[in-house]
């Protein structure tokens, strides 16, 4: 298995830091106790569950009674959704964006065979909303609205709170899937208009498998999961104790590092980038370049295949991800940079690089000197090179 890699995909997933393995396995060998048992085996762990959960209120400017652990960040956001529907089941109405994960945007669909109506807003060149096409939806009918804090493609950060304060005159439920924001965003939930916000221990720097839904004090939940009443009834089944821990001491890190890790991510990114458009022709970034997350990049390549980069990459022991995968090998290109209305040629050649960290210096200076050379040779090959215009119609036609 690969070991020394340069790794930028960060926002797919990150590396467990070495602090956060420490501290959490005790809770896999000698602290196995119940952390609901009466005895003080049990006892000791379930104050160590009580610390990892302040932890995590920290980080999020939350209560501590307004943290529920949950499974992943794909079960925050389908327990969110289902728990704001059933808290008011005389409103049918959600709306969501065409950009979300699709832990959000498949849930979406589904509901709308249950008698649902779904609205996806729509999002600009720059993968902005229109807050007036918000506004236009809305209704006494809307029992919730669920949107990203930033996109996991692109980085794309949208304006949570000028959200909020529209969605709140018309009493709807605010869910905010956090997943890519947390660590790279302060938070602060008391000062907030978010109901409920999805996070996930993996893109911080915990294992994968542990996650939190935040639910503001006051707010109508439902569970999901229902059975012995852990999590004060709102997410029942015996806690992944490890996880927790090491989400806990990830979360105290991410508070600790937040301010001078994403000032360092951002003159790295900044790096990558601005070597990449100056010395590559024909590229550019996809998604508002300031209003975006400081560690992400995604970069359009015309008239090559950003699977094939990715493979030359991966050569040079570079690992990051296509902004175009053909997920699920469904050969679709990203319904992000889709619904951005990006043309053919940036939607296949588009690649993403996320950074953390630990990313160095001496690690983005390998990719940019790797990179025109990778570039050229695709171009190269290209059958494409000298016509790109045949090129263009051939991928339009492809995609009809
Ligand atoms: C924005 C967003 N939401 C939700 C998820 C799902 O999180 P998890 O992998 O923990 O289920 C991800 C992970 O890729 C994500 O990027
Ligand atoms: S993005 Fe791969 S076929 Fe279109």
């Amino acid at each position: 298995m690969q070991k020394n890699c340069i790794y930028l995909d960060n926002n797919a997933t990150t590396k467990v830091d070495p602090e956060v393995v420490e501290a959490m396995m005790p809770y896999m060998t000698d602290f196995y106790g119940n952390p609901s048992s009466m005895h003080t085996f049990g006892g000791q762990v379930g104050k160590a569950v009580k610390q990892a959960r302040q932890q995590v209120a920290a980080l999020l400017g939350a209560d501590d009674s307004e943290i529920i652990f949950t499974s992943c960040g794909t079960e925050g956001d389908n327990a969110a959704i289902r728990a704001a529907l059933l808290a008011q089941p005389e409103k049918r109405h959600i709306i969501t964006t065409q950009v979300e994960h699709p832990a959000v945007l498949n849930v979406c669909k589904q509901l709308e065979t249950q008698g649902y109506t779904v609205t996806y807003l729509s999002v600009n060149g720059k993968g902005q909303l229109d807050l007036d096409e918000l506004e236009a939806s809305l209704t006494g009918n809307t029992a919730l609205v669920t949107i990203m804090y930033a996109n996991n493609e692109t980085g794309v950060i949208f304006p949570i709170e000028q959200i909020g304060l529209r969605v709140k005159e018309y009493g709807a439920i605010f869910h905010v899937d956090a997943v890519q924001a947390v660590g790279k965003i302060p938070l602060n939930m008391k000062t907030s208009t978010i109901d409920m916000l999805t996070m996930s221990g993996h893109k911080i720097h915990a294992p994968k498998g542990i996650g939190v839904l935040y639910v503001r004090r006051g707010v109508r939940f439902r569970p999901f999961l229902i059975g012995g009443q852990q999590e004060r009834g709102r997410r029942s089944g015996t806690e992944n104790v490890p996880g927790i821990i090491a989400l806990g001491k990830a979360a105290e890190l991410e508070l600790l590092h937040l301010e001078e890790a994403t000032k360092r991510e951002r003159r790295l990114r900044d790096r990558l980038e601005q070597a990449i458009l100056t010395k590559i022709p024909d590229c550019e970034v996809n998604g508002d370049p300031t209003q975006r997350l400081p560690n992400t990049t995604n970069i359009g390549f015309k008239y090559i295949e950003g699977e094939a980069i990715l493979l030359y990459l991966n050569q040079h022991g570079i690992c990051a991800s296509s902004g175009s995968a053909c997920s699920s090998g469904s050969l679709e290109p990203s319904h992000v940079l889709r619904a951005m209305g990006l043309p053919y040629t940036i939607l296949h050649g588009s690649i993403r690089f996320s950074l953390c960290r630990y990313t160095t210096v001496a690690e983005i200076d390998q990719v940019i000197a790797v990179m025109p050379d990778i570039i050229q040779r695709l171009r190269d090959m290209s059958p494409f090179k000298n016509d790109k215009a045949d090129w263009l119609q051939a991928q339009t036609l492809a995609h009809r």
